[in-house]
Formats: C-alpha cells, structure tokens, sequence
C-alpha cells in the first residue's frame, strides 16, 4: 500500500500541521458518527504534537483518547506512555476527553491486556485515528524485533484487541494493539522525526522480512495508506 510523506520545515511546523490533520479527522467522525476515537503513541517524539492537539477546538467530550502501545507500569511511573498522555494532551480543550488506559492494575499483563481488549470494544471499529511512532530498530506500536509475540501481534488472522510482548530492550512487559486493531484506521499516521529516523524509514521501505523492522507489516499491508508526517 503506498504511504504520502508530508514534510515540515521543524518539530513545531510538524506539530501544527499534523494537529490541524487531526483535530479535522476527529470532528469530522463527531459530526457523522456522534464520537471519535484517537489511538496514539509514546516515546520522546509526540510531545510538540500532544499539546499542539490539545488546543484545538473541537467537541473534546465526545474524544475517546486511548494508547497504540504501553509499559506495563502504572500511571505515575516516569515511563509511562498514559502518563505523557495525561501531561501533555489531556490539557488545555482536551481535559474533556475520556481516556481508555491500557495499563490496569490486575496482577499480570496478560490479565490486563484480556480487560483492555474488552473495554475497546465499546468503541467500535475502525480507530478513527492511529499515530503510529517509530523506533530506530524499526519497531512500531511494541511490534519489536525479536518480542516475544512479535508473530501474533503482526498477523493479520490475530483479532483486533491487545496483547502483551516482551523484547530485549523494550525495559518491562509491554501491552500493544494488534496489527488488526490498528491496520484499517481512518487516518493511519506515522509520525517520525530527525535524519536517523527518516534513514530508518528508507530502510524499511526495502527488501527484507517484517520481523527485522516490524515498521514493514504497516507500511505493506495496512488497508489504510499510511500519511507519513516528518521534520529534520
Ligand atoms: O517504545 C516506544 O517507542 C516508540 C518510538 O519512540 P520514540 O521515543 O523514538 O519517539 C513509540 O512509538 C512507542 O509508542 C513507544 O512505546
């Protein structure tokens, strides 16, 4: 499936460019579907975009926000993805959004990941928005090369809903949408910054199976083309 690169001059270009993509998806599904819901991402990359996002005006109470991906840790660990969420977008307009966690204190990953997977359902299918990062060893969403489920969570005959995985330097357990939760969104964006990564993503694009750059399975076999939003 081809993927459309759009290109801004600087993170904050970026950030503006991709908000105002984003905040006209989400109120363009309130208008004709009475809600809206947004899958994004973790990591350093998304910040400039969150708050960026979180001024829009758009009907915030009608947003369901939830996570591509997260560490199995609570809320208030430093590393975890919903407390970047919490910081970040959940300000400003967007304070009225509900947020769907991935994290849920229930003893185990794999428990979490059957309580989330029922919880998602609610909000119907498809995702409305997906922001998809991308890691410099290509992983994308906790796809990582070498995890532990890395073959389930990228078939498409896996169900929607979560899974858990583990990797060598993913840190702890991780709780992740299938690739057929995240494959059909409406708008499907890979967001990406920096030379490195732009040289990661040409990378991907090449030959080569998908479980050395998991990046692949989205960028060849999503349903949705995949906007690529990317600044130096
Ligand atoms: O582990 C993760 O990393 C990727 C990329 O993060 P970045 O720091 O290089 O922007 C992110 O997309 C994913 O959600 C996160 O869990």
């Amino acid at each position: 499936m081809s993927a459309r690169l759009h290109e801004f001059k600087d993170g904050a270009a970026l950030a503006e460019g991709l908000a105002e993509r984003v905040s006209g998806a989400l109120a363009d599904a309130v208008a004709s579907r009475g809600r809206a819901s947004i899958a994004v991402s973790g990591g350093s990359t998304p910040k400039a975009f969150f708050k960026a996002l979180s001024r829009r005006d758009i009907d915030w109470g009608k947003v369901t926000i939830t996570l591509v991906d997260e560490r199995f840790v609570p809320a208030d660990n430093p590393r975890s993805n919903h407390l970047l969420v919490a910081d970040n977008l959940l300000q400003d307009r967007a304070k009225a959004a509900n947020i769907l966690p991935l994290y849920r204190d229930a003893g185990s990953a794999e428990e979490a990941a059957k309580i989330v997977s029922a919880d998602a359902e609610a909000l119907g299918h498809p995702f409305d928005v997906v922001i998809l990062g991308m890691g410099t060893d290509g992983h994308t969403a906790s796809f990582f090369p070498g995890g532990s489920r890395l073959a389930e969570a990228i078939s498409a005959e896996t169900p929607r809903g979560v899974i858990t995985m583990e990797a060598e330097g993913a840190g702890e357990p991780r709780l992740t949408f299938t690739f057929a939760s995240l494959q059909d969104a409406r708008l499907l964006v890979l967001h990406i910054e920096g030379q490195g990564k732009k040289d990661v993503l040409a990378a991907a694009e090449a030959d080569g199976p998908e479980t050395d750059m998991p990046i692949r399975a989205i960028l060849r076999r999503a349903a949705t083309p995949v906007d690529i939003y990317w600044a130096p």
